[in-house]
């Protein structure tokens, strides 16, 4: 990947690092931007220009925008597309976007979908999909976007996606983006990323919507062992999957409680564990793992007076879990340095455990996952 120029001091023209202009769009300044839309506009048009150039467009080219805003990244991309189809959720940007190519040519290349990107079913015919992506979205998006034969998608997005969508999709880093380029600006940089989807033989054939991954990537640099078997909202969640996989394939299960004798968790629960289970407490950012419903009336691991009382399926869940990390070898592991192999024979091993896969499949508009 080719090295971005870098104005020098003193010039004035706009290169990808210039300082961001106060008032490089008047249309940046007209209204109260909406953090729940993920509004942080690029107000650098040096960097503006630099991520659409990264894209390699051909005049011929159709641009799906997602979210276009006041339309920083729409005009620059007008200068090199043959369309762009810009999908907007908020009708004030809709009207401001428009209105910035109002009685000039490009106004007839651009289309202004107004609506929430996630739900428009089919995403409109396009080439390339570029976007200064709200985090909010950015899951569901990549993923809705991984699911469509498209030859290639640019889409900036925050760096740790990359890791869940390189198992069908090949992420090249383009260009990093610090906060000071947005206004008001975000609480990290940013990163523009190529995603291009893998085809053929290069796509692995399993659902990339069942959790695991996220479980993996709650805490990074956590080791497995901790992630999976210290965390309770895991366990319980993996057991409900259990359940239903049980009871879709009729396999009897036995409920009754039993003393955990012998199972002290917290004796068991080593230094990475108990840190496990801390971060989980409060922690509302829990993923839906394995796509399951959260049932807390489910709950089958109590606690009394600080001794634990679990049904058999609890203990046998969470034996299946131990097992599972010691037959892949990965308990000791930490998810920032696994490859993405290992995370395929972890899912093959979970799998065959606990008939996750089966039970891993959501509702096509579930923004919550990975
Ligand atoms: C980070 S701003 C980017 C604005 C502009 N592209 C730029 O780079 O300056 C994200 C934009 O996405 C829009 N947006 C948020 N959620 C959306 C959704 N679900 N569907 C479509 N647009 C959405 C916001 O209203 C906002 O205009």
């Amino acid at each position: 990947m080719g090295k971005a120029k870098t104005s020098k001091r003193g010039n004035t023209s706009s290169g990808p690092y210039e300082r961001p202009s106060k008032n490089n769009s008047a249309a940046n300044n007209v209204f109260k931007f909406t953090k729940d839309l993920g509004q942080h506009i690029l107000r650098n048009p040096g960097i503006a220009q630099a991520i659409v150039e990264k894209a390699v467009l051909k005049p011929t080219d159709v641009v799906l925008e997602v979210g276009p805003g006041t339309g920083n990244l729409t005009v620059q991309i007008l200068n090199r597309a043959r369309k762009v189809i810009a999908v907007e959720m908020d009708p004030r940007m809709a009207a401001e976007v428009t209105k910035r190519v109002q009685g000039k040519p490009e106004h007839k290349r651009l289309e202004v979908v107004l609506g929430d990107v996630i739900k428009q079913e089919p995403l409109p015919d396009f080439d390339v999909c570029i976007s200064n992506t709200p985090y909010q979205i950015s899951s569901p998006l990549v993923f809705k976007l991984l699911r469509l034969p498209t030859e290639l998608h640019d889409l900036e997005i925050p760096s740790t996606l990359s890791v869940n969508a390189q198992f069908w999709a090949k992420i090249s880093h383009v260009l990093k983006v610090g906060r000071a380029n947005f206004r008001p600006p975000p609480q990290v940089d940013s990163s523009v990323v190529r995603i291009e989807p893998k085809t053929g033989s290069e796509r692995p054939n399993i659902s990339f919507e069942e959790g695991l991954l996220r479980i993996c990537f709650n805490r990074r640099n956590k080791v497995l062992r901790s992630l999976f078997l210290g965390n309770k909202e895991v366990l319980k969640m993996v057991e409900t999957n259990y359940r239903l996989y049980c009871a879709t394939n009729d396999i009897p299960i036995d409920d009754g409680l039993v003393d955990d004798a012998g199972e002290d968790e917290e004796m068991e629960v080593d230094e990475d564990e108990k840190d496990a289970v801390m971060d989980v407490d409060g922690d509302d950012d829990l993923p839906s793992f394995f796509g399951a419903a959260k049932n807390p009336d489910e709950g089958t691991l109590t606690s009394k007076r600080g001794s634990l009382k679990k049904t058999r399926v609890a203990v046998l869940v969470k034996e299946k879990v131990r097992k599972v990390l010691e037959e892949t070898e990965l308990a000791e592991s930490r998810s920032a340095k696994l490859h993405e192999n290992d995370f395929l024979r972890l899912l093959a091993a979970f799998n065959a455990e606990v008939g996750v896969m089966e039970l891993g499949e959501t509702k096509p508009d579930d923004n919550t996952l990975l």
